[in-house]
């Protein structure tokens, strides 16, 4: 008989190095308006930072360029230690797809896939069999409150519904970092403010870093921190 291990079963180890860190961004848009310059950021795991400021200052362009989905005229972004402008375009779609969860109006839940399969489609992307990315996709759902809508499509829920599908959608795969950009737009204040409370439990327990660009001072209190995008460039609130 083999003894029992003495051994003492250790954590798994706590990094607090940054999930999210920025350096120096700059960015003007096409016309030639500098909006930021010199910028700088580090999310540590775990942590929510809320980032406000005023319509067009460039909150939106901040989140798509630490998505990867724009490119800075300077400075350099690396998401979970990994330097975007050092890897290739197939290397940064995969650190995209494996490190980030996206909560943006422009990443549409699919009309014609039924909500599992939405929620699943991190993990199938990641080369998860839909097999076992389905199950995983029904148990996400539930914790959203919306496990017996698996087979249902997307326009067969509410707004607040569906929002609550795209928080599920980008939780799934533990990313190290969500970037969320206003989670509770459009929806009416009581539903807003259950979205908000769900989102925000979800992601505390994933562990994830999140940023969440937003104009709600009520999402706003529930960060870590609140930082103001403005001419001065990120500011504490
Ligand atoms: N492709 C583009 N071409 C020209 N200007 C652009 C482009 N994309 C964004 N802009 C401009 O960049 C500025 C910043 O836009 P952005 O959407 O980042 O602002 P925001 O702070 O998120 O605003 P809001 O709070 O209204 O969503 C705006 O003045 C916008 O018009």
């Amino acid at each position: 008989m083999t003894p029992k291990s003495s051994a003492p079963v250790f954590p798994a180890p706590v990094s607090s190095a940054p999930v999210l860190s920025v350096t120096g961004l700059g960015k003007a848009v096409p016309g030639g308006r500098q909006l930021f310059t010199g910028l700088s950021l580090a999310v540590a795991p775990g942590e929510i930072v809320a980032i406000m400021g005023e319509s067009g200052v460039g909150k939106s362009t901040l989140l798509n360029l630490v998505a990867g989905l724009d490119t800075a005229d300077s400075g350099r972004i690396a998401i979970a230690g990994h330097d975007f402008a050092a890897l290739g375009d197939d290397a940064r779609t995969r650190l995209r797809r494996d490190h980030i969860g996206f909560v943006f109006q422009a990443f549409h839940i699919l009309p014609h896939l039924t909500l599992a399969q939405n929620v699943a489609l991190p993990l199938v992307l990641a080369d998860s069999p839909a097999a076992a990315a389905l199950p995983r996709a029904q148990a996400m759902m539930a914790k959203v409150g919306l496990g017996d809508r698996g087979g249902d499509f997307p326009a067969q829920l509410s707004g607040g519904e569906l929002q609550r599908i795209a928080i599920a959608r980008a939780l799934i795969h533990t990313p190290s970092l969500i970037l969320a950009d206003e989670p509770t737009g459009n929806l009416d204040p009581e539903t807003a403010e259950r979205v908000l409370a769900l989102f925000i439990a979800e992601t505390r327990a994933s562990g994830a870093g999140t940023v969440i660009v937003t104009h709600s001072d009520r999402a706003a209190a529930v960060a870590d921190r609140v930082l103001a995008l403005g001419a001065a460039g990120l500011t504490p609130r």
